[in-house]
């Protein structure tokens, strides 16, 4: 079985800016994160995957069929949750969802069997036979899941789901997005400008950046060790002084405003002892010694302000993660269109909510 997803140098402009910059990815099964800032070409792509817009240049597959010219199995195949507020306001749910799977096919009677599955599976209870228009924003976004759930697809791309959403309505449609992709075995494509909440659901991350790839990877590798412990000490003083004993017993330290970041490895040293014994030695509390990770936005944190960011993509073998291929030699990769064409560079991206 080859990739849910392929795209190979897809690019799109809408005039006078380039959304979509050569992009080249292959996407498995699983849940992939599409990250990246406002702007960044995420709703583009999905529009394009799903036959709605055309792309100027390149093409694209989805579950094997050219998107520029198989446009209505692609949708048969494929459940989408827009962005955009899209819901007649004056329909229920129920009717609504009904509707969307009789168009998809569906004889009246399966189609009302199916239709109270997914809202409940959604969390819709009686409030799915009010007129959308009365609903919160939550429940906006549930029932448009529901409709996208509701021709049984074998993938589903998820636009912004959580957008607009409370913190509470936030971590339900998350678990929702969870169970899809884990408990239904359904892939899934959930895009968001804020990067620690797909962290927590996606097995691969592709992060986007200004039409272009950044990066494409499991999501347990960007989340690798950094090889650094966060040390937090309290007491007067304490992390100048804590930084003056650890550096004079040769340990790299840097001062992070709220903990020290202590280099997790120095010549002979067991660290995590030294750290426990030096904190004891200078009578300070030590309430955090942990390993540091990395975060998703330290791939941006990393990447040189004014370096090429395309990367030409590889192959992923059949069902695994997206893979983008090595990095460019020497000199790095060539931009391949007028940089001064694509939306700004966004070099920063919000935190997930509480980060
Ligand atoms: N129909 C359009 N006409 C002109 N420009 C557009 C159109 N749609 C998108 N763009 C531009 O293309 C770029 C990519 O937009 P896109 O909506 O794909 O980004 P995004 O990552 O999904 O961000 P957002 O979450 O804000 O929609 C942006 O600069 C946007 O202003």
């Amino acid at each position: 079985m080859g990739p849910v997803v392929r795209v190979e140098h897809l690019t799109k402009d809408y005039g006078a800016v380039l959304a979509l910059d050569a992009l080249t990815l292959d996407v498995g099964e699983g849940t992939t994160g599409l990250v990246g800032a406002n702007g960044a070409g995420k709703s583009t792509l999905l529009k394009i995957l799903l036959g709605l817009i055309p792309a100027t240049g390149g093409r694209a597959e989805v579950l094997g069929h050219d998107v520029a010219t198989e446009g209505a199995a692609v949708r048969a195949a494929v459940g989408y949750l827009p962005e955009h507020d899209c819901l007649p306001p004056d329909v229920s749910a129920s009717d609504f969802v009904v509707h969307m799977a009789m168009m998809s096919g569906l004889p009246r009677v399966a189609a009302r069997e199916r239709a109270a599955e997914v809202l409940r599976h959604v969390g819709l209870a009686e409030e799915r036979y009010r007129p959308m228009g009365g609903y919160s924003t939550g429940m906006k976004q549930k029932a448009k899941l529901a409709q996208a759930l509701v021709h049984d697809p074998r993938l589903v791309l998820l636009d912004e789901p959580t957008n607009g959403l409370d913190p509470a309505a936030r971590e339900e449609m998350l678990g929702l997005v969870r169970r899809i992709g884990h408990d239904f075995g359904i892939a899934v494509v959930v895009t968001s400008h804020l990067l620690g909440e797909l962290e927590r659901v996606s097995d691969n991350v592709v992060v986007l950046d200004g039409g272009r790839l950044l990066r494409a990877s499991r999501t347990d590798e960007f989340l690798d060790a950094t090889g650094a412990l966060l040390v937090e000490v309290l007491g007067d003083d304490a992390h100048a002084r804590m930084a003056a004993a650890l550096t004079n017993a040769g340990v790299a330290v840097a001062d992070r405003g709220s903990v020290l970041s202590v280099g997790a490895t120095a010549e002979g040293l067991d660290v995590r002892d030294l750290v426990r014994d030096t904190a004891s030695d200078l009578g300070l509390g030590l309430v955090r010694l942990q390993t540091d990770h990395r975060r998703i936005e330290d791939v941006f944190a990393d990447e040189p302000e004014d370096a090429p960011v395309d990367r030409p993509a590889a192959t992923s073998p059949a069902g695994g993660p997206p893979v983008a291929a090595p990095e460019p030699g020497p000199g790095g990769a060539a931009p391949t269109a007028d940089a001064s064409r694509r939306p700004g560079r966004h070099r920063r991206l919000e935190g997930a909510p509480g980060d």
